[in-house]
């Protein structure tokens, strides 16, 4: 199977397939040719550049993009898509009045997900949860994190936690998958969270690690939550059966939780709404990803990560949905893309910078996905006409995808 796109308005994101993220001043240049050519056999780019120098005597289906642009589909490494029902009750709180954590101390938040997640069944939940896939698939998605952690019990956690595995193997899209049982202290642990913490290292993790079921150890670092020990403890507990750390940090309140991720070379930190001078240091000179997730802001009307004080420091910065019922119920990358230069004052290229080839490092997959490049998998975005890629976040709230390939194969 070979697929020639001709006429590429603006091909964006080219880059060596040794480039595995982008940083500081860096992520302000996105690499792109004009009147543009790709080749794709089977499931891979063989071959892109000028039009003057495309191939005339190729076998392939040949896919027309004038005035269209090209690019990597999007690469969304913080989501929580699997759940059961929704919380609109709570949206509906917040307008009234209450803050998220005052829900959540009413026994709503993630405890309300988790309740009836345990009551759903794997089937149900894996329909409800493939509804939203599908839609953020036509939305440009073509790599995908996904957590559990509203399940809260040994039994309830391994359902999501195969949902995921069967949506690995049922989808086109790239799916890594992250177990965070320590998302939320249940109410049957609410006064032996230390009871909690061992289920998870002691019942949760062999198991999940015996079915090989996550890629991903993470942790709610965060007051009401887990504290600093609680997320010690428990990342080391997971690289101890071979899960890469991730955290959920920073999002009401900085107590040192980033350092801790460091020092467990966690390959992302995530959220990091509030931010201070010892988390910057901490990063610096790290193998660690920060991830923003403007959705999530926009939605609690919370700050938003401070990505030029992070950028301006030197340091990567990755975008993310945080696609979740309570804080962010939306997975449209399109949408963070946009609101990450209308909020957070990135530039266009910084943002598609963070939602392509950095999202794929805090996947641990940007060798294969995130960027234009010779040998990597063929997962792209066609847009609509459009007059320049500054378009895409400009005109928010838009649908400018046209076209969605993934694995070389057009599924959108
Ligand atoms: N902050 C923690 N977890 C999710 C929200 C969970 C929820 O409200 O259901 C997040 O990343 O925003
Ligand atoms: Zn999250």
């Amino acid at each position: 199977m070979s697929i020639l796109i001709i006429n590429i308005k603006q091909l964006l994101q080219i880059h060596d397939t040794s480039v595995l993220k982008v940083s500081g001043k860096d992520m302000k240049i996105l690499p792109k040719i004009e009147n543009a050519f790709l080749h794709i056999e089977d499931d891979k780019i063989v071959a892109f550049g000028k039009m003057e120098d495309c191939p005339s005597n190729l076998k392939a289906t040949r896919l027309d993009a004038t005035g269209k642009i090209v690019l990597p589909a999007w690469c969304d490494s913080h989501t929580h898509i699997v759940y059961a029902g929704h919380r609109e009750q709570e949206f509906v709180d917040r307008i009234h009045g209450l803050t998220y954590t005052e829900i959540a101390n009413r026994g709503g938040g993630i405890l309300n997900s988790a309740t009836v997640l345990q009551n759903t069944s794997e089937e149900a939940l894996y329909q409800q949860s493939i509804a939203r896939l599908k839609e953020v698939i036509k939305l440009g998605t073509g790599a995908i994190e996904i957590k559990s952690g509203y399940g809260l019990t040994p039994e309830a956690e391994l359902k999501m936690l195969r949902v995921i595995k069967r949506i690995k193997a049922e989808f086109p899209l790239e799916v890594k998958a992250t177990f965070l049982g320590a998302h939320a202290i249940p109410n049957v642990y609410k006064n032996d969270k230390k009871g909690y913490v061992d289920l998870i290292i002691k019942d949760m993790l062999p198991a999940i690690a015996h079915e090989k079921l996550a890629d991903f150890i993470d942790i709610f670092c965060e007051q009401g939550y887990f504290d600093l020990e609680d997320t010690d403890k428990i990342l080391g507990a997971g690289k101890s059966h071979g899960l890469i750390p991730k955290i959920h940090v920073n999002q009401f309140n900085a107590f040192g939780g980033v350092a801790i991720g460091v020092k467990h070379d966690a390959i992302s930190v995530d959220h990091l709404e509030v931010l201070n001078e010892e988390d910057i240091a901490a990063l610096k000179n790290t193998n660690t990803m920060p991830v923003a997730l403007p959705g999530c802001s926009y939605f609690l009307g919370i700050p938003y990560t401070p990505a030029r004080k992070l950028i301006d420091s030197g340091l990567p910065l990755a975008l993310a949905t945080d696609y979740n019922p309570g804080s962010a119920p939306s997975g449209n990358m399109n949408f963070v893309v946009s609101t990450a230069c209308i909020k957070m004052n990135m530039t266009p290229e910084e943002a598609i910078n963070a939602a392509t080839i950095n999202g794929a490092y805090a996947m641990g997959i940007s060798e294969n996905y995130g960027s234009i490049s010779k040998g990597k998998k063929a997962n792209l975005i066609i847009t609509k006409p459009i007059p320049s890629y500054n378009y895409l976040p400009y005109a928010f709230g838009e649908n400018l995808i046209e076209t969605v390939i993934l694995n070389g194969k057009v599924i959108a």
